[in-house]
């Protein structure tokens, strides 16, 4: 299976540089910079989970190439728009897309681009960053992504992925609720990265602080609320497991929206949180803790634009 990642950042660096140790062929789609970094150092993963480095196979839009079986799409939800422009030439009628990025409103974008039938559902839990040398750092252990068909069918296409990304060091695990699986994730990511960013801190003292877990279950709550509202297939226990998954975590753990705020960089406030809020607005939901949280990161986007 000719597989083709669309960044190859903290994410799809990561998962797309398993999938070359594995021995499948993988080519990453990247960006002038980030073309000349990686022919310099090479793709370089540092990882409490072993350690990889490798010459990847490169393409910028520029360059041809025949179309691809599967798309990882990694990059961020802000780059998202001329991602979809630059992958197009190498998007066939057999493509499928497997987007990694956190939170939901992506996919309606990359349906109405590519088409319905293009596009599976999928996820994905790292934690990871990028160094100064653009080398990718992953310091807890998790590392997996789950996949499936929005129908949740277990079509020939489906056997087929699953097949490629199996047997690699991190985890590719098709689901067949990936809907769900995607809603789950997008209330846990923005939990957490809402808290992390607020406190700008991880979570470890959060947790600790006077009332913290009462404070991050409240906003769990809310989250619910909207999402149920909107008719999103949650499980009736959810809140509770993502408080234990919460509790398991490490005391240093951080959200990669907090990383990104701590190097000045830009965030997916508006895909993440935004969205989430368009929601409650759209269905009458009282937020008050997500409105914080939401109107805090606009500072933050505000203050970048400003300098
Ligand atoms: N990092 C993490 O721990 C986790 C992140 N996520 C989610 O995964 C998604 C990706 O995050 P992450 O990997 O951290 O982000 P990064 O910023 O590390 O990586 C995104 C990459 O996309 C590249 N990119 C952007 N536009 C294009 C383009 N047109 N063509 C080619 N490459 C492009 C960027 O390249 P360039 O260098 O050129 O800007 C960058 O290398 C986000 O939605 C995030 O929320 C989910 C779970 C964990
Ligand atoms: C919460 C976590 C680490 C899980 O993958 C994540 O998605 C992020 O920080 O962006």
């Amino acid at each position: 299976m000719r597989i083709l990642v669309l960044g190859a950042g903290g994410v799809g660096g990561y998962f797309g540089g398993r999938l070359v140790e594995k021995g499948e062929d993988v080519t990453f789609l990247v960006r002038e910079r980030r073309r000349q970094q990686l022919e310099q150092e090479g793709l370089a993963i540092h990882s409490v989970n072993g350690d990889l480095t490798i010459q990847p196979k490169l393409i910028t839009t520029q360059d041809q190439a025949e179309a691809f079986d599967l798309i990882l799409f990694s990059t961020k939800a802000y780059h998202l728009q001329s991602a979809i422009q630059d992958v197009k030439p190498f998007v066939g009628e057999k493509s499928v897309i497997l987007p990694l990025l956190n939170g939901v409103a992506h996919i309606q974008q990359l349906q109405r681009e590519f088409g319905v039938d293009k596009v599976i559902g999928g996820l994905c839990f790292i934690e990871t960053t990028l160094n100064e040398q653009g080398h990718i750092v992953q310091t807890s252990k998790g590392h997996y992504v789950r996949f499936g068909e929005f129908g949740n069918q277990e079509t020939e296409r489906i056997r087929k992925i699953e097949e490629a990304l199996s047997g690699t060091r991190a985890s590719f695990m098709r689901s067949s609720h990936i809907e769900q699986d995607m809603w789950h994730k997008y209330l846990y990511i923005t939990v957490i990265a809402g808290v992390t960013t607020l406190m700008r801190a991880p979570l470890g003292p959060i947790r600790d602080s006077e009332d913290g877990r009462e404070f991050i279950r409240a906003l769990f709550l809310e989250g619910q609320a909207i999402m149920l509202a909107h008719g999103a297939p949650l499980d009736q226990e959810i809140v509770e497991k993502h408080m234990i998954t919460m509790e398991r975590t490490d005391d240093t753990m951080k959200a990669s929206m907090l990383r990104d705020m701590e190097k000045g960089l830009p965030i997916e406030g508006q895909h993440l949180h935004g969205y989430l809020l368009h929601l409650a607005q759209k269905y009458g939901i009282d937020s008050p803790l997500l409105k914080v949280i939401h109107r805090h990161l606009q500072v933050y986007e505000l203050m970048q634009h400003q300098a």
